[in-house]
C-alpha cells in the first residue's frame, strides 16, 4: 500500500498521537533520501521491532557545509514512496526546508567529544545540523526504536550521544553495512561515481579488508594497519580525507588493538569531487 505522505509538522503530530491512541508502536527510519537497499534494511528490520514503520525523507540544509552537494544532492520522491512502500513503512514524512525551520528558528543541540574528530574535524558544522535535527524528528515521532546504519559510523555514535544525554527514551539500532556484491558501501552518493570511478571506489573496502588480514596474521600496531588502507587508496588514485583506527565506542584513535576493546577502521576518500567513507571492526 502507498504510504501515507506527511508533509508538515501539525500533521505529523496529529498522526503521531493517533497512533499512540490505537496503542501502536512506532519505529522511526530518518533519512535524506534517493533510496537503496541500505535504507530498506533499516525499514525492514522497523517492522521487526515495532508495530508501525515511518521514514523521513529530508536533505537537510543545516548538515551541508558551503560548499558541499546540497544543490545537487540526488532526489527521486516518487521512486523513494514505492520503495517504502515494498519496505513497509506506513508513513514518510517529507518535510520543505521551512517547515522544518521556520523564521526565527534559534536552537541546536551540540554532541561534545564524539564528534570532534574524523568527519566532525572535516566538515565543521555537520553533526550539530545532524543533532539538531535527529532531535527534532525524535521529539515529533517520539518513535520507541529509531535505526541508523554502521555505514555512517560516527553519526550513530553521535546519535546515541544525544538520545542518552537528553534521556529521550529512544531505542537507537545501528544497523550492519549493505554492500554491493563487490564490496562497495551503498550510499546514495554513490549515483555520482563514473564507471571508473565506481571501480576505483573499491579501495575503500579492499583495504580494511587487508587491515584486517594483517591483523589476523598478528599485526596489532595501528600505524601498520593504517598504512594498508592508506597504500590502497593510494594504488587506486583516490584522495585520502583520514584513514583511523579508533576505539569502537569513544572514537578516540588507538595506537594498537588490544584485547577486549573494540577497534574501528574508519575511512574517508575522494574518488574524483565524490567524498565517500566507510568503516569496519578490527579485531577478532
Ligand atoms: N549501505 C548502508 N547500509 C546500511 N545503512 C545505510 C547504508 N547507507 C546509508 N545507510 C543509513 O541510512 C540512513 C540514511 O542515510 P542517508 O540518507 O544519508 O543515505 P546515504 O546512502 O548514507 O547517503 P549519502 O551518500 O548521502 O551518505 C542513515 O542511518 C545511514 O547510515
Ligand atoms: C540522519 C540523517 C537523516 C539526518 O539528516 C542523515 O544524516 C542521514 O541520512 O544519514
Ligand atoms: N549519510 C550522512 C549524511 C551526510 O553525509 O550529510
Amino acid at each position: 500500500m502507498a504510504p501515507l505522505v506527511l508533509r508538515t509538522v501539525a500533521e505529523t503530530a496529529a498522526w503521531v498521537e493517533s497512533l499512540r491512541r490505537s496503542g501502536r508502536s512506532l519505529a522511526l527510519v530518518p533519512t535524506m533520501g534517493y533510496l537503496h537497499e541500505g535504507h530498506l534494511s533499516l525499514m525492514r528490520e522497523g517492522r521487526r521491532r515495532a508495530d508501525v514503520v515511518a521514514a523521513s525523507i529530508f536533505v537537510n540544509p543545516t548538515q551541508f557545509g558551503p560548499n558541499e552537494d546540497l544543490s545537487r544532492y540526488p532526489r527521486d520522491l516518487e521512486g523513494d514512496l514505492a520503495k517504502c512502500a515494498s519496505a513497509g513503512a506506513e508513513a514518510v514524512f517529507t518535510p520543505e526546508p521551512a517547515e522544518m525551520y521556520p523564521p526565527g528558528f534559534q536552537t541546536s543541540v551540540t554532541v561534545g567529544e564524539v564528534s570532534q574528530g574524523l568527519c566532525g574535524a572535516r566538515r565543521p558544522g555537520h553533526f550539530q545540523g545532524v543533532a539538531t535535527v535527529v532531535t527534532k524528528l525524535l521529539c515529533l515521532f517520539k518513535p520507541r526504536v529509531a535505526l541508523f546504519g554502521e555505514k555512517d559510523y560516527q553519526q550513530l555514535q553521535v546519535i546515541r550521544a544525544l538520545e542518552r544525554d537528553l534521556s529521550l527514551g529512544v531505542e537507537i539500532v545501528g544497523m550492519p553495512t549493505v554492500r554491493e556484491p563487490d564490496g562497495l558501501a551503498m550510499s546514495s552518493r554513490n549515483a555520482y561515481l563514473s564507471p571508473e570511478e565506481r571501480h576505483r571506489a573499491l579501495a575503500l573496502s579492499r583495504g580494511m579488508a587487508g587491515a584486517q588480514a594483517l591483523y589476523q596474521g598478528g599485526t596489532r600496531e595501528a600505524a601498520a594497519l593504517v598504512d594498508v588502507v592508506r597504500r590502497e587508496l593510494a594504488a587506486a588514485g583516490l584522495r585520502e580525507d583520514y584513514v583511523e583506527l579508533v576505539d569502537a565506542t569513544t572514537l578516540k584513535p588507538l595506537s594498537a588493538v588490544t584485547p577486549g576493546l573494540p577497534a574501528r577502521m574508519i575511512v574517508a576518500a575522494f574518488a574524483g569531487k565524490t567524498r565517500l567513507i566507510d568503516n569496519q571492526p578490527i579485531g577478532g
